[in-house]
């Protein structure tokens, strides 16, 4: 059993509440191996923006939970390192159960969510509350969530979106306890959020996808107000990345994000803090199949996978300045 505390890392309490006051949301990146740890915390040190670096079942499969486990305690030392010691919060992104939950606090997490969204909101309710208990006795908070967002998310795949009603937010919150809620209001997991079918084009032909569910966000804002809002599936998917994915052999189809534009007013809202996942993985994959591409001769990693570092931390950095306006507030 080790506290975040010893690790340097901070729970979500004090992020959040600057967040909203302040109209800027904190950035969830994912990391599943060095290179992505690295890009995160460097654009966030240039930037100087608070980080949620967050770590997925599948992650945990893919990379060892041990060995991610240090690599964000050491990820508390690399940014002092390079210069400014940023907040630094250890989030489990998806926890479906209570005992996955429980290890990562037993290891070191700062912050969990637990995901009783798939199920009935009594046994959604039940479960969170049992993550509550457990996490806050040892200063950790917890994400629910209410409402399901369309496509796969923890291996279960929804065909439309379950949006949050606003109705429920009050008992759910009250009763569980938890620190943060996160909503379905239209966004999605991965690079394809919409058909082109569901989008109206502009005068230059660009697909513009329907907007998120303001209303129903508004909505919940005014039944708990000041409340920390999360939201998920909140890459962009930006159209340069898919190019160079498709010109150096790749064959993505109707990959289609959230406008920047939408996250930015999310951001000013009481959405506190934003999931980006797949832009990270299109950056990176747009710099390996480059490199691979027109560098037939490389065999090094380092050179592939070090563009690619330099790509994933031009995007957060742009992320972190442009579109959460978390940039200058660690
Ligand atoms: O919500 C996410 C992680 O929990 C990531 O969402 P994206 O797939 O839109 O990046
Ligand atoms: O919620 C999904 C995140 O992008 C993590 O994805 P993953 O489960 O493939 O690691
Ligand atoms: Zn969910
Ligand atoms: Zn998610």
């Amino acid at each position: 059993m080790v506290s975040y505390k010893e690790l340097g890392l901070v729970n979500t309490k004090e992020l959040f509440k600057k967040a909203i006051e302040g109209k800027y949301a904190i950035p969830a990146f994912n990391f599943n191996n060095l290179e992505q740890m690295q890009a995160i915390i460097a654009a966030c040190v240039e930037t100087k923006s608070p980080v949620i670096l967050q770590v997925s079942s599948g992650a945990r499969k893919y990379a060892n939970q041990t060995l991610l486990r240090y690599m964000a305690q050491g990820a508390v030392e690399y940014a002092k390192e390079l210069g400014y010691a940023i907040p630094v919060v250890l989030h489990l992104d998806h926890g479906d159960s209570f005992e996955l939950c429980k290890d990562c606090i037993d290891m070191g997490f700062s912050s969990v969510m637990i995901d009783g969204s798939h199920f009935p909101y009594e046994e959604n309710i039940a479960l969170t509350k049992k993550v509550v208990e457990y996490a806050h006795a040892h200063d950790v908070t917890v994400e629910g969530e209410l409402g399901v967002l369309a496509g796969v998310e923890d291996d279960v795949v929804a065909e439309h979106h379950t949006y949050t009603q606003p109705e429920e937010v009050v008992d759910f919150v009250t009763r569980t306890g938890v620190d943060s809620l996160a909503i379905s209001i239209g966004t999605s997991h991965g690079a394809n959020k919409f058909t082109p079918a569901q989008c109206t084009r502009d005068a230059n032909g660009v697909l513009i996808p329907p907007p998120l569910r303001f209303d129903i966000l508004e909505e919940i804002e005014k039944q708990i107000p000041g409340f920390p809002i999360v939201l998920h599936g909140s890459s962009s998917v930006p159209q340069e990345y898919v190019e160079t994915i498709n010109k150096f052999g790749g064959a993505l189809k109707d990959s289609i994000g959230i406008p920047e534009e939408q996250l930015r007013h999310a951001a000013s809202s009481a959405v506190c803090k934003i999931n980006i996942d797949s832009d990270g993985r299109l950056a990176m994959t747009a710099a390996v199949r480059e490199v691979l591409a027109t560098k037939p001769g490389e065999f090094d990693p380092r050179k592939y996978l070090g563009p690619a570092r330099d790509e994933l931390k031009k995007l957060y950095m742009h992320k972190t300045v442009n579109v959460l306006g978390s940039a200058g507030k660690a």
